[in-house]
Protein backbone atom coordinates (compact mmCIF):
# COMPACT_ATOMS: atom_id res chain seq x y z
CA UNK A 1 0.00 0.00 0.00
CA UNK A 2 2.87 2.45 0.36
CA UNK A 3 6.74 2.55 -0.19
CA UNK A 4 7.80 5.78 1.50
CA UNK A 5 6.64 7.89 4.41
CA UNK A 6 4.62 11.89 3.22
CA UNK A 7 5.63 14.99 4.56
CA UNK A 8 2.51 17.27 6.08
CA UNK A 9 3.45 21.01 6.84
CA UNK A 10 1.13 21.90 9.46
CA UNK A 11 1.65 25.42 9.60
CA UNK A 12 -1.63 26.21 8.79
CA UNK A 13 -2.74 24.45 11.58
CA UNK A 14 -0.38 25.87 13.93
CA UNK A 15 -1.39 29.20 12.69
CA UNK A 16 -5.05 29.56 12.45
CA UNK A 17 -6.03 26.70 15.16
CA UNK A 18 -7.63 29.66 17.20
CA UNK A 19 -9.44 30.83 13.84
CA UNK A 20 -13.10 31.05 14.29
CA UNK A 21 -13.47 29.28 10.56
CA UNK A 22 -10.68 26.75 11.21
CA UNK A 23 -12.59 24.18 9.91
CA UNK A 24 -13.73 25.61 6.56
CA UNK A 25 -10.49 27.43 5.83
CA UNK A 26 -9.12 26.19 2.55
CA UNK A 27 -5.08 25.84 3.96
CA UNK A 28 -6.34 23.93 6.93
CA UNK A 29 -8.59 21.82 4.85
CA UNK A 30 -5.78 20.67 2.27
CA UNK A 31 -3.75 19.74 5.69
CA UNK A 32 -6.38 17.66 6.86
CA UNK A 33 -6.93 15.58 3.69
CA UNK A 34 -3.01 14.91 3.87
CA UNK A 35 -3.51 13.51 7.72
CA UNK A 36 -6.80 11.56 6.36
CA UNK A 37 -4.65 10.00 3.56
CA UNK A 38 -1.35 9.28 5.48
CA UNK A 39 -3.13 7.70 8.84
CA UNK A 40 -5.10 5.77 6.48
CA UNK A 41 -2.47 4.46 4.31
CA UNK A 42 0.42 4.60 6.35
CA UNK A 43 -0.06 5.40 9.79
CA UNK A 44 3.46 7.28 10.06
CA UNK A 45 4.08 10.91 8.36
CA UNK A 46 6.95 13.72 8.73
CA UNK A 47 5.32 16.68 10.51
CA UNK A 48 7.34 20.03 9.10
CA UNK A 49 6.12 23.98 10.02
CA UNK A 50 5.61 22.99 13.55
CA UNK A 51 7.35 26.17 14.82
CA UNK A 52 9.57 24.74 17.62
CA UNK A 53 13.15 25.73 16.99
CA UNK A 54 15.92 23.22 15.91
CA UNK A 55 18.30 24.40 18.04
CA UNK A 56 15.99 22.86 20.95
CA UNK A 57 15.29 19.46 19.29
CA UNK A 58 18.83 19.42 18.68
CA UNK A 59 19.77 20.30 22.62
CA UNK A 60 17.74 17.78 23.72
CA UNK A 61 19.19 15.40 21.82
CA UNK A 62 22.72 16.45 22.50
CA UNK A 63 21.91 16.22 26.34
CA UNK A 64 20.83 12.92 26.25
CA UNK A 65 24.12 12.42 23.94
CA UNK A 66 26.38 13.69 27.30
CA UNK A 67 23.93 11.78 29.65
CA UNK A 68 24.88 8.18 27.87
CA UNK A 69 28.29 8.77 27.93
CA UNK A 70 28.52 9.03 31.32
CA UNK A 71 30.09 5.74 33.50
CA UNK A 72 27.12 3.21 34.46
CA UNK A 73 27.38 4.48 38.43
CA UNK A 74 26.39 8.15 37.44
CA UNK A 75 23.33 6.74 35.22
CA UNK A 76 22.50 4.30 38.14
CA UNK A 77 22.29 7.37 39.74
CA UNK A 78 18.21 7.54 38.80
CA UNK A 79 17.70 3.71 37.99
CA UNK A 80 14.28 2.78 36.82
CA UNK A 81 12.25 0.63 39.59
CA UNK A 82 9.05 -0.52 40.61
CA UNK A 83 9.24 1.74 43.11
CA UNK A 84 9.72 4.51 40.94
CA UNK A 85 6.91 4.21 39.04
CA UNK A 86 8.72 3.07 36.07
CA UNK A 87 10.31 5.86 36.03
CA UNK A 88 14.03 6.92 35.41
CA UNK A 89 17.56 4.98 33.66
CA UNK A 90 17.05 1.44 32.20
CA UNK A 91 20.68 -0.05 31.42
CA UNK A 92 21.24 -1.73 27.84
CA UNK A 93 18.71 -5.05 26.91
CA UNK A 94 16.59 -4.42 30.17
CA UNK A 95 13.74 -3.26 27.82
CA UNK A 96 12.23 -6.89 26.73
CA UNK A 97 9.99 -6.40 23.56
CA UNK A 98 8.18 -9.71 22.16
CA UNK A 99 10.73 -11.96 24.90
CA UNK A 100 13.92 -10.05 23.09
CA UNK A 101 15.66 -7.55 24.87
CA UNK A 102 16.11 -4.51 23.57
CA UNK A 103 20.29 -2.76 22.74
CA UNK A 104 18.84 0.64 24.12
CA UNK A 105 19.52 2.04 27.12
CA UNK A 106 16.80 4.69 28.17
CA UNK A 107 15.57 7.28 30.71
CA UNK A 108 11.56 6.93 30.62
CA UNK A 109 9.68 9.86 31.70
CA UNK A 110 5.86 9.88 32.99
CA UNK A 111 3.30 12.75 33.22
CA UNK A 112 2.74 13.20 37.12
CA UNK A 113 -0.10 11.95 38.56
CA UNK A 114 -2.15 14.38 41.11
CA UNK A 115 -1.53 13.41 44.62
CA UNK A 116 -5.25 14.25 45.28
CA UNK A 117 -6.42 10.93 43.02
CA UNK A 118 -5.58 9.01 46.39
CA UNK A 119 -7.51 5.76 44.84
CA UNK A 120 -5.38 5.98 41.57
CA UNK A 121 -2.53 6.14 43.82
CA UNK A 122 -2.30 3.05 45.03
CA UNK A 123 -3.16 0.67 42.48
CA UNK A 124 -1.24 2.44 40.16
CA UNK A 125 2.28 1.44 39.49
CA UNK A 126 3.27 3.85 37.41
CA UNK A 127 2.96 6.22 40.34
CA UNK A 128 6.22 8.32 41.36
CA UNK A 129 8.54 11.03 40.21
CA UNK A 130 10.32 11.88 37.79
CA UNK A 131 14.09 11.14 38.13
CA UNK A 132 16.37 14.10 36.68
CA UNK A 133 19.86 13.81 36.03
CA UNK A 134 21.85 16.56 37.78
CA UNK A 135 25.08 15.70 36.34
CA UNK A 136 24.08 16.98 32.84
CA UNK A 137 23.20 20.49 33.27
CA UNK A 138 20.60 22.14 31.94
CA UNK A 139 19.06 18.67 31.20
CA UNK A 140 16.10 19.46 33.16
CA UNK A 141 14.82 22.70 32.27
CA UNK A 142 15.52 22.27 28.30
CA UNK A 143 13.65 18.75 28.82
CA UNK A 144 10.67 20.53 30.75
CA UNK A 145 10.10 23.61 27.81
CA UNK A 146 10.58 20.59 24.89
CA UNK A 147 7.74 19.12 26.49
CA UNK A 148 5.36 21.67 26.61
CA UNK A 149 6.12 22.86 23.30
CA UNK A 150 5.75 18.89 22.25
CA UNK A 151 2.33 18.47 24.38
CA UNK A 152 0.90 21.70 22.90
CA UNK A 153 2.07 20.56 18.86
CA UNK A 154 0.36 16.92 19.67
CA UNK A 155 -3.00 18.74 20.40
CA UNK A 156 -2.63 20.88 17.44
CA UNK A 157 -2.23 17.68 15.29
CA UNK A 158 -4.87 15.61 17.09
CA UNK A 159 -6.96 18.72 16.16
CA UNK A 160 -6.66 18.65 12.43
CA UNK A 161 -7.11 14.29 12.59
CA UNK A 162 -10.46 15.02 14.39
CA UNK A 163 -11.27 17.01 11.27
CA UNK A 164 -9.82 14.32 9.31
CA UNK A 165 -12.44 11.70 11.00
CA UNK A 166 -15.36 14.39 10.26
CA UNK A 167 -15.90 14.79 13.87
CA UNK A 168 -16.00 18.03 16.14
CA UNK A 169 -12.48 19.96 16.73
CA UNK A 170 -12.35 19.12 20.00
CA UNK A 171 -13.25 15.34 19.72
CA UNK A 172 -9.94 14.64 21.47
CA UNK A 173 -10.78 16.85 24.41
CA UNK A 174 -12.74 16.63 27.86
CA UNK A 175 -12.86 13.10 28.71
CA UNK A 176 -11.05 11.23 25.66
CA UNK A 177 -7.96 13.45 25.74
CA UNK A 178 -8.33 16.73 27.37
CA UNK A 179 -6.01 15.93 30.34
CA UNK A 180 -3.59 14.16 28.52
CA UNK A 181 -1.06 11.45 29.27
CA UNK A 182 2.51 11.21 28.02
CA UNK A 183 5.33 10.10 28.14
CA UNK A 184 8.73 10.56 27.24
CA UNK A 185 11.74 8.53 26.65
CA UNK A 186 15.47 10.25 25.62
CA UNK A 187 16.93 6.43 24.09
CA UNK A 188 20.62 5.78 23.35
CA UNK A 189 21.59 2.85 20.65
CA UNK A 190 25.20 1.67 20.77
CA UNK A 191 26.18 0.62 17.46
CA UNK A 192 25.26 -3.24 16.85
CA UNK A 193 28.96 -3.89 15.79
CA UNK A 194 29.83 -2.50 19.23
CA UNK A 195 28.14 -5.12 21.42
CA UNK A 196 30.23 -7.58 22.73
CA UNK A 197 28.06 -9.97 23.87
CA UNK A 198 24.75 -11.05 21.62
CA UNK A 199 21.86 -11.64 23.37
CA UNK A 200 19.31 -13.08 20.78
CA UNK A 201 19.34 -16.77 19.78
CA UNK A 202 18.52 -15.70 15.97
CA UNK A 203 21.34 -13.55 15.61
CA UNK A 204 19.88 -10.37 14.98
CA UNK A 205 20.29 -7.91 17.10
CA UNK A 206 17.79 -4.92 17.13
CA UNK A 207 18.19 -1.67 19.05
CA UNK A 208 14.22 -2.02 19.66
CA UNK A 209 12.09 -4.90 18.55
CA UNK A 210 8.96 -4.97 16.48
CA UNK A 211 6.13 -2.84 18.48
CA UNK A 212 2.89 -0.29 17.97
CA UNK A 213 2.93 2.61 20.15
CA UNK A 214 0.57 2.62 22.94
CA UNK A 215 -1.58 5.93 22.71
CA UNK A 216 -2.48 8.31 20.58
CA UNK A 217 0.51 10.09 18.61
CA UNK A 218 4.02 9.74 19.28
CA UNK A 219 6.82 12.39 17.99
CA UNK A 220 9.95 11.07 17.47
CA UNK A 221 13.28 14.08 17.59
CA UNK A 222 16.23 12.22 16.50
CA UNK A 223 20.05 12.07 15.72
CA UNK A 224 19.98 13.53 12.04
CA UNK A 225 23.20 11.86 11.02
CA UNK A 226 22.05 8.82 11.33
CA UNK A 227 19.16 6.14 10.03
CA UNK A 228 18.18 3.51 12.36
CA UNK A 229 14.24 3.99 12.24
CA UNK A 230 12.27 1.42 10.61
CA UNK A 231 8.40 0.63 9.41
CA UNK A 232 6.51 -2.01 8.83
CA UNK A 233 4.69 -2.23 5.24
CA UNK A 234 1.78 -4.56 4.49
CA UNK A 235 3.76 -7.08 2.95
CA UNK A 236 6.02 -7.18 6.06
CA UNK A 237 8.82 -5.39 3.80
CA UNK A 238 10.58 -2.71 6.25
CA UNK A 239 11.61 0.67 4.91
CA UNK A 240 14.07 3.15 6.30
CA UNK A 241 13.07 6.21 7.71
CA UNK A 242 15.46 8.64 6.69
CA UNK A 243 15.70 11.57 9.59
CA UNK A 244 15.02 15.16 7.93
CA UNK A 245 16.31 18.61 9.66
CA UNK A 246 13.58 20.38 11.43
CA UNK A 247 10.86 17.69 11.52
CA UNK A 248 9.24 14.92 13.43
CA UNK A 249 8.45 11.43 12.52
CA UNK A 250 4.81 11.20 13.80
CA UNK A 251 3.07 8.12 14.08
CA UNK A 252 -0.56 6.88 15.58
CA UNK A 253 -0.69 4.84 18.40
CA UNK A 254 -3.03 1.67 19.50
CA UNK A 255 -5.62 4.04 20.83
CA UNK A 256 -6.05 5.54 17.51
CA UNK A 257 -6.87 2.48 16.35
CA UNK A 258 -9.46 1.47 19.01
CA UNK A 259 -11.19 5.16 18.29
CA UNK A 260 -11.44 4.55 15.02
CA UNK A 261 -12.78 0.90 14.40
CA UNK A 262 -9.40 -0.01 12.91
CA UNK A 263 -9.79 2.71 10.07
CA UNK A 264 -6.34 4.35 11.12
CA UNK A 265 -3.91 1.58 12.12
CA UNK A 266 -1.26 1.86 14.27
CA UNK A 267 2.17 0.37 12.39
CA UNK A 268 4.55 -2.01 13.09
CA UNK A 269 8.33 -0.17 13.30
CA UNK A 270 11.81 -1.33 15.32
CA UNK A 271 15.38 0.74 15.66
CA UNK A 272 18.29 -0.79 13.96
CA UNK A 273 21.77 0.87 14.13
CA UNK A 274 23.82 -0.46 11.57
CA UNK A 275 25.61 2.90 12.38
CA UNK A 276 29.10 2.86 13.54
CA UNK A 277 28.02 5.84 15.43
CA UNK A 278 26.03 6.10 19.06
CA UNK A 279 22.40 6.97 18.46
CA UNK A 280 19.88 9.09 20.23
CA UNK A 281 16.57 9.90 20.08
CA UNK A 282 13.75 11.41 22.08
CA UNK A 283 9.77 9.92 21.14
CA UNK A 284 7.77 11.77 22.92
CA UNK A 285 3.74 9.93 23.34
CA UNK A 286 0.57 11.67 23.50
CA UNK A 287 -1.66 9.69 24.93
CA UNK A 288 -5.15 9.38 26.25
CA UNK A 289 -6.44 10.65 29.33
CA UNK A 290 -5.36 8.19 32.04
CA UNK A 291 -9.05 6.99 32.52
CA UNK A 292 -10.48 7.58 29.52
CA UNK A 293 -12.38 4.15 27.94
CA UNK A 294 -11.51 4.19 24.75
CA UNK A 295 -14.14 2.76 22.08
CA UNK A 296 -14.79 2.76 18.31
CA UNK A 297 -17.01 6.29 17.61
CA UNK A 298 -20.33 5.41 16.95
CA UNK A 299 -20.23 8.06 13.95
CA UNK A 300 -17.55 5.78 11.81
CA UNK A 301 -18.62 2.01 13.08
CA UNK A 302 -21.15 1.84 10.03
CA UNK A 303 -18.38 2.95 7.64
CA UNK A 304 -15.55 1.08 9.12
CA UNK A 305 -16.87 -2.52 10.23
CA UNK A 306 -19.64 -4.65 10.96
CA UNK A 307 -20.74 -4.49 15.16
CA UNK A 308 -19.57 -7.72 15.42
CA UNK A 309 -15.92 -6.88 14.05
CA UNK A 310 -15.84 -3.98 16.38
CA UNK A 311 -12.27 -3.28 18.24
CA UNK A 312 -12.81 -3.96 22.14
CA UNK A 313 -12.70 -1.26 24.46
CA UNK A 314 -9.96 -0.27 26.81
CA UNK A 315 -9.81 1.36 29.73
CA UNK A 316 -5.75 3.74 28.21
CA UNK A 317 -4.53 3.82 31.67
CA UNK A 318 -4.97 -0.21 31.89
CA UNK A 319 -3.25 -0.81 28.56
CA UNK A 320 -0.05 1.43 29.47
CA UNK A 321 0.17 -0.70 32.71
CA UNK A 322 0.16 -3.54 30.97
CA UNK A 323 2.33 -2.61 28.11
CA UNK A 324 5.12 -1.27 30.70
CA UNK A 325 4.92 -4.62 33.36
CA UNK A 326 5.62 -6.46 30.13
CA UNK A 327 8.41 -4.50 28.65
CA UNK A 328 9.91 -4.51 31.98
CA UNK A 329 8.90 -8.49 33.63
N1 LIG B 1 6.97 3.07 25.21
C1 LIG B 1 7.46 2.51 24.12
N2 LIG B 1 6.94 2.80 22.97
N3 LIG B 1 8.46 1.63 24.25
C2 LIG B 1 9.18 1.06 23.13
C3 LIG B 1 8.47 -0.12 22.60
C4 LIG B 1 9.13 -1.39 22.97
C5 LIG B 1 8.51 -2.01 24.17
N4 LIG B 1 9.44 -2.88 24.79
C6 LIG B 1 7.23 -2.78 23.75
O1 LIG B 1 7.22 -3.98 23.79
O2 LIG B 1 6.24 -2.23 23.40
O1 LIG C 1 14.21 5.50 18.33
C1 LIG C 1 13.30 5.65 17.53
O2 LIG C 1 13.48 6.19 16.43
C2 LIG C 1 11.90 5.15 17.85
C3 LIG C 1 11.76 4.51 19.21
C4 LIG C 1 10.42 3.85 19.38
O3 LIG C 1 9.82 3.39 18.46
C5 LIG C 1 9.78 3.80 20.75
O4 LIG C 1 10.47 4.04 21.76
O5 LIG C 1 8.59 3.52 20.82
FE1 LIG D 1 7.73 3.08 18.97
Amino acid sequence: MFDSIPIIDVGPLVRKKGDEDFREDPEVRNVVHQLDLACRNVGFFYVSGHGIPLELCQAVLDVGHEFFSQPESQKLRIAMSSSTGFRGYQKLGENVTKGLPDQHEAIDYFKEFESTKVALRSENPLVGLNQWPDSVSKFRPLVQEYLEMLIELARTIMRGIALALGGPKDLFEGERAGDPFWILRVIGYPPISNLSCLSNPNGEEVGCGDHTDYGLLTLVNQDLDITALQVKTQDGKYIWVDPIPGTFVVNIGDMLTIWTNGLYQSTLHRVMNNDSKYRVSVPFFYEPNFDARVEPFSFLQDSTAAESKRYTPVVYGDHVINKVLNNFG
